[in-house]
């Protein structure tokens, strides 16, 4: 789970995603089903990327009354997913749900799923975020409060940008995970993407795990580019 690199498989079904791990020579991979894909393909894609020997990050970023995540956790539990989120806006009851749907639903002798939440998007800038939430705190703080509510929930860590990733660290401990999108190589266009940082940035931000999407997915040469942003997450020097 640490130090990853994981790939976003925002794909449209699963034709193209395994079109696309085709290029990966056989590489065992850290991969994220987000929304996009897991609504057409339902549930199967989590086992099918599983059985061929890759990790998967489970985005769905589940946000509703407690019963209906835990129940719906208990059932996700099942799937084999390694990681899996919701929104810490749901709030500590939801999270605390959350946790007993997943310790419910994992198989006897299998480890749960770690458990993070989503703190603010990092397609958000602190001006949305005070117009379009009302929320009157600065970005940061916001980031800050709901950290600190899913470690009380019990969850294992959050989903903020790598911008943040230090604070959460100093405040929560490093054993708690930061696992941040938003993450282009300088020469990147940042697309939605409104608080972003460079890999290497983030790693020297204590960065637990980098999310990276389009700018592997839709590249002329996608192993090329994982290996551009590998090497600079590794921290390795030419
Ligand atoms: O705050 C968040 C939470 C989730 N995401 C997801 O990460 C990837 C990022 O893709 P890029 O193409 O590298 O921008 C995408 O699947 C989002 O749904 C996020 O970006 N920010």
């Amino acid at each position: 789970m640490r130090n990853s690199l994981i790939i976003a498989l925002d794909f449209p079904n699963k034709t193209e995603v395994f079109h696309f791990l085709d290029r990966f020579n056989g590489e065992k991979l850290f991969v994220k089903v987000g929304m996009e894909l897991f609504y057409q393909e339902g549930p199967n894609i989590v086992r099918e990327l599983k059985e061929e020997g890759h990790q998967v990050f489970l985005d769905l970023k589940l946000h509703d009354i407690p019963n209906t995540v835990k129940s719906a956790m208990r059932n996700i539990a099942g799937l084999g997913a390694d990681l899996v989120n919701v929104h810490a806006a749901g709030g500590i009851r939801m999270m605390e749900s959350a946790l007993e749907g997943l310790d419910a639903g994992t198989p006897a002798g299998q480890k749960r799923p770690f458990a993070i939440a989503v703190t603010q998007l990092t397609s958000t800038s602190q001006q949305e975020m005070q117009e379009w939430q009302q929320i009157k705190l600065p970005l940061l703080d916001s980031v800050a409060h709901y950290a600190a509510i899913t470690k009380q929930a019990g969850m294992d860590g959050v989903v903020c940008s790598p911008l943040e990733a230090a604070l959460i660290r100093d405040h929560l401990g490093a054993d708690f995970l930061t696992v941040t999108p938003g993450i282009r190589l300088s020469s990147d266009d940042v697309q939605d993407q409104v608080r972003v940082a460079t890999p290497g940035s983030a790693r020297e931000s204590g960065v637990s795990a980098i999310v990276v999407g389009r700018s592997i997915t839709r590249a002329q040469n996608p192993y090329e580019s994982y290996q551009l942003f590998k090497t600079e997450w590794e921290g390795v020097t030419q």
